[in-house]
């Protein structure tokens, strides 16, 4: 409070300009017409605007007028009848054109309700030359779970300022969550809404594709209603996830898509469970190679999997930049479930140092001639593994801390919306991933393999010959 040169009473500005306004003397009647004409015209603009209830309401009454209670219960069950035989008929037009069109405009109703006072609490109504300027809610578009509104940002504003506030926004409209991705034009954001969970149920073993893509193994669901397609040529695979996020079930999905591969002799998968088999054992006909138990087994696989890498990369040199797999020179693809214990907790340091050697030749160099990794660990700091960001393709489970999702994901990505530390723990295999060419974070759902589909998958494809390096009986 200011405590000097104050005065009581109400502080008059001198005007600029002293006009005294002339004063004209109106007749009743005519200033009682003026009001009518333009409460008229108001009635007009407002039935005009809000023809979707003004036009049925004035059909309806119509009906009524004419035939009673009849009309409009007559032309409401035929509409019902008219929407159901589409709808079962042909599910996708109607969706399309019937059902998502008509929701979309009673969404944004309501999103048009709270609009002011949600810009204004997420602090995104900007003050300029004194008045308040709201970005501008253009246009919302409906499909299965998730309402996309386009909104026209405030000069000054960025996408990343809707990112930042979109928890917020989540819980104003009363949505799960809300993701904002640049759109069209510069100036357009598009806040994603998403209204119920389409990953909330288990994803079944999809079907085994006959050949392989290795540029889109199919392995889950994405919360878009999409399949979710892994990439793999080109690039090396992290998991990461707490314990009992569900990083066996990012593992077996990925094996299944490759199952006639590995039958074809096109890929062959090398495995590694340093916990003693417990993940990978139930499904070890699948792999050509299996260490389990001896630290050194597991070493030489990784050092002969760099030596493959190697070896190829000298042939390839100057003729390609991508090897194609062949039965000859398959897709070998190491997976291993803890890596951790190879990394940080195996007590013989010579044979860390090793594997650590081998490991970073494969990861730097495998990629581009066939030779990949598909790696799942629980603690991604880089004590833990040093070389995370040797592996360009990363899929955040489950996280135990904030911290953790930008050091996974990337830098940013938990403000885009990867929130896999609040994955709840009834929803495992439940995760985020980047997909290429978007930059917000897509959340994804893997496929689940019982323990019996996983051995009925080994029986029907695998090709196990050596395990802990021995060679198993009757194979050779
Ligand atoms: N994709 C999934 N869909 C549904 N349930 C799943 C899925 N993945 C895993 N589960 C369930 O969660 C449990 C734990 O999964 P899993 O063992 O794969 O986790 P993890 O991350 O490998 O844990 P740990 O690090 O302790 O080995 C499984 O027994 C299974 O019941």
């Amino acid at each position: 409070m200011p405590l000097v040169n104050v005065i009581r009473g109400d502080r008059l500005d001198s005007a600029p300009i002293n006009v005294r306004t002339p004063f004209i003397r109106i007749p009743l009647w005519l200033a009682l017409s003026w009001w009518t004409l333009k409460a008229l015209g108001r009635l007009a603009v407002v039935l005009v605007r809000f023809w979707y209830v003004t036009g049925p309401a004035v059909f309806f009454g119509w009906l009524y007028l004419r035939w009673g209670w009849a009309g409009p219960v007559g032309v409401v069950a035929l509409v019902a009848v008219v929407a159901s035989a589409w709808g079962f008929g042909h599910r996708p037009s109607f969706l399309r054109f019937g059902w998502w069109p008509v929701l979309a405009r009673f969404r944004r109703w309501l999103y048009r309700r709270n609009w002011h006072a949600a810009m204004v609490t997420a602090k995104l109504a900007v003050s300029f030359d004194s008045h308040t300027v709201l970005p501008v809610l253009r246009k919302v578009q409906c499909t299965a779970g998730v309402d996309v509104v386009t909104v026209r940002m405030v000069t000054g504003q960025i996408p990343d300022d809707f990112a930042k506030v979109a928890e917020r926004l989540a819980h104003t409209f009363g949505v799960r969550q809300v993701k904002a991705v640049p759109g069209a034009r510069p100036d357009v954001v598009l806040l994603r809404l998403f209204r119920g969970d389409p990953l909330a149920k288990l994803v079944r073993p999809l079907p085994v594709p006959a050949v392989p893509e290795f540029t889109a193994l199919p392995v889950g669901k994405r919360e878009d209603g999409d399949g979710y397609d892994l990439r793999l040529f080109g690039t090396q695979v992290l998991v990461v996830g707490a314990t009992g996020s569900g990083k066996g079930s990012v593992i077996w999905s990925v094996v299944r898509s490759l199952a006639n591969g590995v039958t074809s002799g096109l890929v062959q998968l090398w495995g590694l469970d340093p916990k003693g088999g417990m993940e990978l054992g139930m499904g070890a006909p699948m792999f050509a190679r299996f260490a389990r138990k001896d630290y050194t087994a597991m070493c030489e696989l990784i050092e002969e999997a760099a030596t493959v890498a190697k070896e190829r990369a000298g042939k390839l040199y100057g003729r390609t930049r991508q090897h194609t797999p062949t039965p000859d020179e398959p897709l070998i693809v190491l997976v291993i479930d803890e890596l951790a214990n190879l990394t940080a907790y195996l007590t013989d340091r010579q044979l860390k140092d090793r594997i650590k050697a081998a490991l970073s030749i494969l990861l730097s160099q495998g990629r581009a001639v066939g030779v990949h990794v598909l790696a799942a660990i629980q603690d991604p700091r880089k004590e833990v593994l040093p070389f995370r960001d040797l592996f360009p393709t990363r899929i955040g489970l489950r996280l135990a801390e904030a911290a953790q999702v930008d050091l996974v994901l990337g830098e940013g990505m938990r403000d885009r919306g990867a929130l896999c530390d609040r994955i709840p723990q009834n929803l495992p295999g439940v995760g985020f991933v980047v997909i290429d060419g978007d930059p917000t974070p897509m959340r994804v759902r893997f496929s689940y393999l019982a323990d019996d589909e996983i051995r009925d998958m080994a029986h029907t494809y695998g090709r196990l010959r050596v395990i802990d390096g021995e060679f198993l009986d009757g194979a050779a």
